[in-house]
């Protein structure tokens, strides 16, 4: 939340700007186990953004209607989409960075900025070489509606010189959604007077899952150049992964358990933050241990969550005691 010195709250800005640039610099990325993405070619770097800005000489705008200082939020999305052709990095965290350090240079009176953008992806798609095989479009992508990377950040003026420094930073990977089929139960739990959920041994756990993380040196997430970004699509496949491989008890242990692969994998995280819904299939005709055929509908209302931030420190602890 955008605040001035005296604690009040004041912020104004532009929404839902949508920036679709072509050709940004390549990302790439080391590669892991668990993922065979290795960068995106960013022909399509396209995502939609939100901007505030905050500033002591911004109060009487609104005690006075003074607009004076107020640059107008048409003139923040001018500048977003300009500044956007300008931008010489590969990644949303890069492309938020710029575009508010430009922002700050240009308006002296604005103290700081709040911003996030979510990746709007555009995936390749095979089409056919001419004998017999398929190659990736270069020139045609198929625009997804699935779970998306997104990135936010806060930017304050700092020391003598007012240079802009990130205060406040997330990314992230939203909107999973994951079926196993099988492998997962929820047993064990309080029984009482309340209780009406039977025990499940083996239940198609679905799962609406948010993921947020944040750099011990954001520095690392803006410039790809340091060989330390980390990809939405590597966290994305980590989480595949973990819940492939694991027996689980429960939402709560599985995310547990994404959390420190994420942290192992990746040092230069300093936390990884979990939303989790239970979406899990309601049984209209089970399976038998001779057929594993069953037939599943949509679970009623209201749904679980589940919320967890793990740190460096859950791994640490993790590792001393196995
Ligand atoms: O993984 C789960 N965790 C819960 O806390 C819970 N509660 C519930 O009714 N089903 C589930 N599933």
């Amino acid at each position: 939340m955008l605040k001035l010195r005296s604690g009040r709250t004041l912020y104004y800005g532009k929404g839902d700007v949508l920036t679709y640039r072509t050709y940004a610099a390549p990302l790439s990325v080391k590669p892991i186990p668990e993922s065979a993405f290795t960068g995106d070619t960013n022909v399509i770097f396209a995502h939609n953004l939100t901007f505030a800005v905050s500033g002591e000489t911004l109060l009487t705008s609104f005690s006075k209607g003074d607009n004076t200082q107020v640059v107008a939020t048409d003139s923040m999305k001018n500048f977003i989409l300009r500044q956007t052709a300008d931008f010489e990095g590969s990644t949303t965290e890069g492309l938020l960075a710029f575009i508010s350090k430009q922002f700050l240079s240009r308006y002296p009176h604005i103290d700081a900025i709040e911003l996030s953008a979510d990746r709007i992806p555009f995936h390749t798609l095979e089409v056919a070489d001419g004998s017999d095989g398929l190659v990736d479009s270069s020139l045609v992508y198929r625009r997804s509606h699935n779970d998306h990377a997104s990135a936010s950040m806060k930017l304050v003026r700092d020391g003598e010189e007012g240079a802009a420094v990130i205060v406040e930073h997330e990314c992230a990977i939203t909107d999973l959604q994951l079926i196993k089929v099988s492998g997962s139960s929820f047993f064990g739990f309080v029984r009482d007077e309340y209780t009406t959920l039977p025990e499940s041994y083996d239940r198609p756990l679905f799962i609406f899952l948010n993921i947020y993380w944040t750099y011990a040196d954001i520095e690392h997430a803006v410039d790809a150049g340091s060989g330390q970004y980390v990809a939405a699509e590597h966290i994305r496949d980590i989480t595949h992964n973990v819940f492939h491989e694991y027996k689980t008890p429960s939402i709560q242990f599985l995310i547990y358990q994404v959390g420190l692969r994420i942290l192992t994998r990746f040092p230069q995280l300093a936390e990884v933050r979990f939303e989790s819904n239970n979406r899990t299939w309601e049984t209209v005709v089970d399976h038998t241990e001779e057929d594993a055929a069953a037939v599943y509908t949509e679970p009623r209302p209201p749904f679980g969550f589940q919320g967890f931030t793990l740190t460096r420190e859950d791994l640490e602890n993790e590792e001393a005691s196995s």
